[in-house]
């Protein structure tokens, strides 16, 4: 069963994507990260890779996609914050 991240469990798994632009959201707990990319084919095609790792995963992000920029937000709904699957899906989409 996933749980919330605990306090040094943020520290280990979260450090490393602050350092790749990702940051907490505002007033939640969840990550969040803007990706720009060279046009709006590079971007859908992106988010069309990304999305078959969520389903993989049965993680889902929370994505909003406006020609060339993808804003995405990743939380766990069913713990109500920050998991490990958060940050295993954001290392997956720096990846992609
Ligand atoms: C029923 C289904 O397995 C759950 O709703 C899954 C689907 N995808 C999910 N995605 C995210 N981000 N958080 C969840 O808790 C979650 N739960």
């Amino acid at each position: 069963m996933t749980e919330k991240l605990s306090d040094t469990g943020r520290d280990t798994m979260l450090a490393p994507l602050y350092a790749t632009g990702w940051t907490l959201c505002e007033g939640e707990d969840a990550i969040c990260k803007t990706y720009e990319f060279a046009d709006f084919i590079e971007a859908f095609s992106w988010m069309t890779r990304a999305a078959f790792w969520a389903e993989k995963w049965n993680h889902h992000p929370d994505w909003r996609n406006v020609y060339k920029t993808v804003e995405v937000k990743l939380t766990t709904h069913d713990v109500g914050g920050l998991s490990s699957l958060d940050a295993k899906l954001a290392r997956k989409l720096d990846a992609l």
